[in-house]
């Protein structure tokens, strides 16, 4: 018989971060695709013919640490709808759902077993003798206790990017991961709109690399009239801003046209109409949505795990669970003025060239503040990002 002659392929190692640019509005430009290019794998680059020789492909850990070689011969590649407590829900590239365990030497490689494996995470895995050769199962029940019963085992993750994180009790917690846009979800009213969680958000997207996009929910309920100067302020940042109703439909469409072909994750407060806008978006994904009794009940989530879904009109979407809070992981104070682009052409005129534009007398962000150039509320949540204080 021929002999295999074994081929290494490399893959990129995670990309750096990109230096910022001077103007937000190519900050939040469009996305590109990365996701896609993740999941068909282009960013293979192999010696030779792939589908001559067996193939061992080596690459680094989520974190940069060295991950374990895999035998693409025994292991397939697939994607985590959803993680479970200890079982990781994939569906490979063919099509097969698998419930998996996690390799145990990947745990002890992570810095934080929290975030071994997330959702949206592009992984490699091997089927668990005697399920070998899976029949294509049904598509994975919502309920969350209801995994398929095909096993397999994790054996490495690829390198990520545009990822959600946040911290959570001092560890960092990778909520989604390989998305491109961020939708973040508020709502006029029940519960009301709070400007200074937007602004954390979109730190959190520029940090996680995600392209943000802004949705105010429940417009059915409140007069917009009052938000035209909040909505030109994001619109003037390069933000697309969607005012919509889940229960009347209005702006559905225009938020679906923003999804076509993309990979993108919702997040926002609980109650806000995440799961109701999807509905509306695709009716047949059913997700459960809170009955109105619920909603007043305080710390009740309807959705209570991250699930990848498949659009039917091209695109991967991530239902996540409601936040209360979104406290930046890893992010010095310093880095903070780099979030706020409407900063940039005052940062230079500052008297001291390490200014945090907080205590000191010769700002010139300040004054830009008190001549109004840059909103006091924009400049309040820079504060409480620079001084790492929970949003109000
Ligand atoms: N009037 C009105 N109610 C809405 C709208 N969108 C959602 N709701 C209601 O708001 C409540 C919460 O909706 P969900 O879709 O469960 O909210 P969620 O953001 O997914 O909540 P979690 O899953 O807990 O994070 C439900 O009672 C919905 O019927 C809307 O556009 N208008
Ligand atoms: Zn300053």
């Amino acid at each position: 018989m021929s002999k295999k002659k074994k081929v290494r392929v490399e893959l990129r190692k995670n990309r750096e971060k990109p230096p910022r640019e001077n103007d937000l509005t190519r900050d939040f430009a469009e996305g590109d695709g990365r996701a896609d290019d993740a999941q068909s794998g282009e960013r293979v680059r192999a010696k030779g013919s792939l589908s001559r020789y067996r193939t061992v492909v080596q690459t680094e850990a989520t974190d940069g640490t060295a991950m374990p070689a895999v035998d693409e011969g025994e292991c397939v590649r697939g994607r985590v709808l959803r993680v479970h407590g200890l079982a990781s829900v994939v569906e490979t590239d063919d099509g097969r759902i698998f419930r998996c365990a996690v390799r145990r030497l990947l745990k002890s490689l992570a810095t934080d077993e929290r975030s071994v494996v997330t959702t949206g995470d592009v992984v490699w895995i091997r089927a668990a003798r005697g399920s070998t050769a899976p029949a294509p199962e049904p598509p994975p029940s919502d309920e969350p206790g209801q995994v398929p019963a095909v096993e397999g085992v994790i054996e490495r993750v690829e390198p990520r990017h545009g990822v959600l994180t946040r911290a959570s009790r001092r560890r960092e917690h990778v909520l989604v991961a390989n998305v491109d846009q961020l939708v973040i979800v508020m709502s006029l009213v029940e519960p009301d709109l709070k400007p200074h969680l937007i602004d954390r958000y979109l730190a959190v997207a520029q940090q996680g690399e995600l392209k943000p996009v802004l949705c105010l929910n429940k417009a059915d309920l409140a007069d917009a009239v009052e938000l035209q100067p909040l909505i030109g302020l994001y619109s003037q940042l390069g933000i697309p801003v969607f005012l919509c109703s889940a229960r009347t439909g209005y702006g559905v469409e225009r938020l679906r046209e923003q999804l076509r072909g993309r990979s993108t994750v919702f997040s926002g407060q609980s109650g806000v109409g995440k799961s109701s806008l999807l509905n509306a978006i695709q009716p047949d994904l059913a997700l459960a949505v809170k009955s109105v009794s619920e909603v007043n009940q305080k710390g009740r989530h309807t959705t209570t795990y991250s699930q990848l879904i498949k659009l039917d009109f091209g695109g991967w979407v991530v239902d996540t669970p409601g936040v209360r809070q979104m406290q930046l992981w890893d992010a010095r104070p310093e880095e903070m003025e780099g979030y706020f682009p409407e900063f940039r052409p005052f940062v230079p005129l500052c008297g001291f060239p390490d200014c945090t534009h907080t205590h000191e007398t010769d700002c010139a962000v300040k004054d830009a503040v008190a001549r109004r150039y840059i909103t006091s509320r924009r400049y309040h949540s820079y504060l409480g990002l620079f001084n790492g204080t929970a949003e109000e």
